[in-house]
């Protein structure tokens, strides 16, 4: 007896995108499932000759397979009962023919539609990075980062996942079930009715008994791989935190209650699940023995023919395979129509657009000016009020105030990270709403506290602020920032690699690497947040130096930390809850005795030694 293709013994424990487990009851339902399909279309639709043949391919090996078991028992009623060899063996070509014709179909099939699907998600997935590099700001803060990246793993991996393997299994299903049926009521009619109403009534039964108990032993089993994920996580990350706490003893109880839970769940579901293979291996033997009883008591009696039984126990197990994946099929696409929905939700979202009459922007003098700037994260909690600032061409504005006034919210809106609510900030008297945002940002050099640093070489990293620098050019700037210093004590000096986020490297050493980087693209307006965090004095006077060097003959805003700058600034607008509160010199605030002055007091004079002030951060 043959097999029919792709059946399975026992129904496979439908797997995740990464191979993991999908829960089988955790079924994600997409809220326009219409609008979703035609989008899917649209990308599928650009593979029109590849689906039409992959349709083509499933249809005939469908029906390739079902006039191979009707072969069969014509097989037995017109040539093995008859003694009739030559016609046997004719036949017996004939139906290697066929079974041969439907595994090459088959083969085929998954050959075009691999094309077709690793094509598809391969536009959807470059739509949906390309639409991340040019959405604002606004968007990333509103989503969890984790989130977003899952779009772009397992969204579209459930796609592809689906295009792979689904779609022509559903097709291929469907049309054997309806065929099976069709062949079954048109052979034998009475034995049709018996086998399809006892596989359909033990399969329903085992579905609601077992399959829904499997579905909940799973999601248990999740739940508890989720939290044992969280404690690794956490632990992992928080490495530092838990070695000088000396808490590895209670994080690995923690870990064993929780890896004592996950196998407690993970072996009942497996149990379960374990049980399903069984289940549908008995619907089917029952139905084999139904058809071998009943259709034997019908034989006897001349109502079926020998052939008429071997074909319908064929037919028995096609048609078990449409009831057996069918289920897992449904909550697969569903999740794909899901994944699919959150992937177009990205691509729909607005990009950061030019207005339609921004205009280039040619060489710049460097006079920024705020007029009446007013702004708000979310729309409702106002964080920027009423500001007004001036920095002529070339001017040092240091920004202080405590932590969360809006130093950082100043700055963001000049870099256009975030469009203001209402008034103005005009670049050389121009509204840089008018500005071109990549030639406004051309302009602005931007060295952080916590620098990204990306996987690559020190060289690569420092590039990053002018692509076509040359190596020369590239360890000028590094001398220039002072970094040249460190580079060369580094294993491969400019070619050492550094790992993501730059975690090989100290605090100080990544925001000199900034420096270079910014001293590279030579912009025309700076904006430096002065680290808080204590990097060693030495590297902070190279900082310090560094950044005077920059600074010179641009406009700079400084979020200042450092009495050195301070003291030094052209103007320092002192930041208090979203208002700039008092505005001067050092020496005009201090005298002001008001807020600054109050400030500065607390932060410089308690318990530090007099010499050591300039070396101190005010810290905010
Ligand atoms: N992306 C954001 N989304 C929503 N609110 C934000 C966002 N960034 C900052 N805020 C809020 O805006 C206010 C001002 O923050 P901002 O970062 O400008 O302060 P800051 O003066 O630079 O503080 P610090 O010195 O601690 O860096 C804070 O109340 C903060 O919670």
């Amino acid at each position: 007896m043959t097999q029919p293709r792709n059946q399975t013994q026992s129904p496979p424990m439908p797997m995740g995108p990464r191979g993991g487990p999908r829960i089988p009851g955790e079924v994600q339902r997409a809220r326009n499932v219409r609008g979703t399909l035609l989008r899917l279309w649209s990308y599928l639709g650009r593979q029109r000759w590849g689906l039409t043949l992959t349709c083509l391919a499933v249809v005939a090996s469908t029906l390739l397979d079902l006039l191979g078991t009707w072969l069969l028992g014509r097989a037995i009623d017109a040539y093995i009962l008859r003694k009739d060899v030559p016609g046997l063996a004719r036949l017996s070509a004939l139906l290697l023919g066929v079974y041969v014709g439907s595994s090459v179909l088959t083969w085929a099939q998954a050959f075009v539609m691999a094309g077709v699907a690793q094509r598809t998600v391969r536009d959807i997935r470059q739509d949906l990075f390309e639409r991340m590099q040019v959405l604002p700001l606004r968007f990333f803060d509103q989503r969890a980062h984790g989130e977003l990246m899952s779009r772009l793993t397992n969204d579209v991996e459930n796609i592809n996942l689906v295009l792979t393997e689904s779609l022509t299994q559903v097709i291929s299903s469907t049309l054997t079930g309806v065929g099976v049926v069709i062949v079954m009521l048109a052979i034998n009619p009475v034995l049709g009715v018996v086998t399809l109403a006892i596989m359909t009534a033990l399969s329903l039964g085992i579905n609601r008994g077992i399959a829904s108990r499997v579905r909940e032993g799973f999601r248990r089993q999740q739940a508890t791989l989720g939290r044992l994920n969280g404690i690794i996580q956490e632990t992992i990350s928080g490495q530092k935190v838990v070695k000088a706490y000396h808490r590895e003893a209670d994080k690995i109880a923690e870990f064993s209650v929780a890896n004592t839970e996950y196998r407690h769940a993970a072996t009942r579901a497996q149990i379960f699940a374990g049980f399903m293979g069984p289940m549908m291996n008995f619907v089917g033997n029952t139905s084999l023995a139904v058809i071998a009883g009943f259709g034997g008591w019908l034989a006897l009696r001349g109502a079926a023919t020998p052939g008429t039984i071997a074909s319908f126990l064929n037919y028995a197990r096609q048609f078990q395979r449409p009831l057996n994946s069918l289920a897992n099929l449904y909550n697969q696409i569903q999740a794909a129509i899901a994944g699919a929905e959150r992937v177009f939700e990205v691509i729909d979202e607005e990009p950061e657009v030019d207005s339609p009459g921004a205009a280039p922007l040619g060489r710049i003098r460097g006079e920024v000016v705020f007029e009446d700037v007013c702004f708000s994260y979310d729309g409702k909690t106002p964080v920027l009020k009423h500001i007004n600032l001036r920095a002529a061409p070339g001017q040092t504005i240091a920004l202080v105030g405590p932590t969360g006034a809006g130093k950082t919210t100043i700055v963001n809106l000049l870099a256009r990270f975030y469009e203001v609510d209402s008034g103005r900030i005009t670049l050389d008297g121009r509204d840089i709403r008018d500005i071109r945002k990549d030639d406004l940002r051309r302009q602005l050099g931007v060295v952080l506290q916590d620098t990204y640093l990306f996987a690559g070489t020190v060289m690569d990293n420092i590039r990053y602020g002018r692509l076509d620098a040359t190596d020369e050019e590239v360890i000028a700037a590094a001398k220039l920032a002072e970094a040249d210093q460190f580079i060369h004590r580094l294993p491969d000096g400019y070619h050492t690699m550094l790992t993501e986020r730059g975690s090989n490297l100290s605090h100080g050493q990544r925001q000199l690497l900034a420096i270079a980087r910014a001293v590279l693209a030579d912009p025309s307006i700076l904006i430096l947040d002065e680290a808080t965090s204590s990097v060693d004095t030495r590297t902070e006077r190279h900082i310090q130096r560094a950044m005077l060097r920059l600074m010179e003959g641009r406009t700079s805003f400084v979020i200042a930390h450092r009495l050195s700058t301070i003291r030094d600034a052209d103007q320092i607008l002192v930041v208090n809850h979203g208002e700039i509160v008092e505005r001067g010199t050092h020496e005009e605030l201090m005298a002001m005795e008001g807020f600054y002055y109050k400030l500065y007091s607390r932060q410089f004079t308690l318990g530090i030694p007099a010499g050591a002030q300039e070396e101190e951060s005010l810290a905010s």
